[in-house]
């Protein structure tokens, strides 16, 4: 698909150090390689060296270029990492003992390469859950101080040739955010239009869904989605921004004319806002599954410095691909 070649093109030409923390899973393993083949990194692999070490020797790559490893049992950042795990989490009762055996946990140990300047974003959840992943994340390298909160969403990529003509979208959130209030629904849409604009240079038009749209069905859910498009139009005017509209009603032009007419954004949303996580993870999974997208994330946004989650389906090409959404991350270019 043209929208991730283009991604890995242009993260190649901005070298960032990203670190793996499931450095021993063989789709990790050869995701890393082929980011490498197209000119990303450098990478680290993190995990039992001695695991590490014969995938590399599986997949001939041995001495691959630009890839080191670390293996927290034995590397001598461990100790420092130790020491900054307790600073972090002293506040919550957190002893010097757990914080020596939390910093050997490969997640917390690439997490503390970010936060300690020693990578410049991080990977997980080949392996580890959402949650295992995303706490790390959260406890080690925290949300940015001007962020509202933490959350996520998934880059999907159309297949090819789509009848709809388009070829990427943002869906959030998919997979962080349990049950958004109207607030945290409107922090999501504006991190969202944010991150499309960031990695795939569309200008972003926003659809709030829900299962009705503008006033078809009366509930406390359709409020909610009411409520945030108010809040979000209120914090920032500039979006193109509509709601509440049902999925049709936001991605189809002769549906959003129909059930949203006089809508700019109706049948012509690229950023796709769930009401919550039930409705963002099965309707991307439905998306990935039956319509054949690619979908790479959960991308984190929000966060201090970039950390990214995979679904435990993932592929060795999600693994490529998550490396260069991070990569563009972790190197921002000023709008030209
Ligand atoms: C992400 C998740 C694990 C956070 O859970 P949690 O119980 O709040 O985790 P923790 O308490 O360890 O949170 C760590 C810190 O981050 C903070 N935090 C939690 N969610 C946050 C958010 N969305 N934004 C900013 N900060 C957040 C917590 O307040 C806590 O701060 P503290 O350490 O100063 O107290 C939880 O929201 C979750 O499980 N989400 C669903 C993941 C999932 O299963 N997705 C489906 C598959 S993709
Ligand atoms: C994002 C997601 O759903 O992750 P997993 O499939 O690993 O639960």
């Amino acid at each position: 698909m043209s929208v991730l070649r283009d991604l890995q093109t242009r993260a190649a030409a901005r070298p960032a150090h990203i670190v793996l923390s499931e450095g021993h899973d063989p789709r990790v393993v050869a995701g890393a390689l082929a980011a490498l083949d197209a000119g990303m990194g450098p990478i680290t692999l993190v995990g039992p060296a001695a695991e590490i070490n014969a995938q590399l020797a599986r997949a001939d790559a041995t001495g691959a270029k630009a890839l080191t490893i670390q293996d927290p049992e034995t590397s001598p950042l461990t100790e420092a990492y130790a020491a900054l795990y307790f600073e972090l989490r002293k506040h919550k009762g957190v002893s010097e003992d757990v914080a020596a055996r939390a910093a050997r946990d490969p997640l917390n140990f690439a997490a503390l390469m970010v936060r300690n300047g020693d990578a410049d974003g991080t990977v997980g959840g080949a392996v580890a859950t959402t949650s295992d992943t995303v706490r790390a994340a959260l406890q080690m390298i925290g949300k940015a101080p001007d962020a509202a909160l933490v959350s996520s969403f998934f880059l999907m990529a159309l297949p090819d040739g789509h009848p709809s003509g388009r070829s990427a979208m943002v869906f959030g959130d998919c997979g962080l955010v349990i049950d958004p209030d109207a607030g945290e629904l409107a922090a999501i849409a504006a991190q969202s239009a944010a991150s499309c604009a960031q990695l795939l240079g569309d200008a972003p038009k926003i659809g709030m869904l829900s299962f009705s749209t503008k006033g078809s069905a009366r509930h406390e859910r359709v409020t909610k989605v009411t409520d945030a498009l108010a809040i979000l139009q209120r914090d920032h005017p500039h979006l193109p921004a509509d709601g509440e509209l049902q999925f049709d009603a936001a991605f189809v032009p002769d549906v959003g004319a129909s059930k949203a007419p006089g809508s700019d954004v109706a049948g012509h949303a690229n950023v796709l806002i769930f009401p919550n996580l039930d409705a963002g993870n099965i309707g991307y999974k439905i998306a990935q599954r039956i319509g054949g997208c690619d979908a790479i994330g959960p991308v984190l946004q929000g966060l201090a410095r970039p950390a990214n989650d995979l679904s435990r389906g993932c592929t060795a090409q999600d693994v490529t691909n998550i490396i260069a959404v991070t990569t563009l991350q972790a190197t921002p270019q000023e709008p030209s």
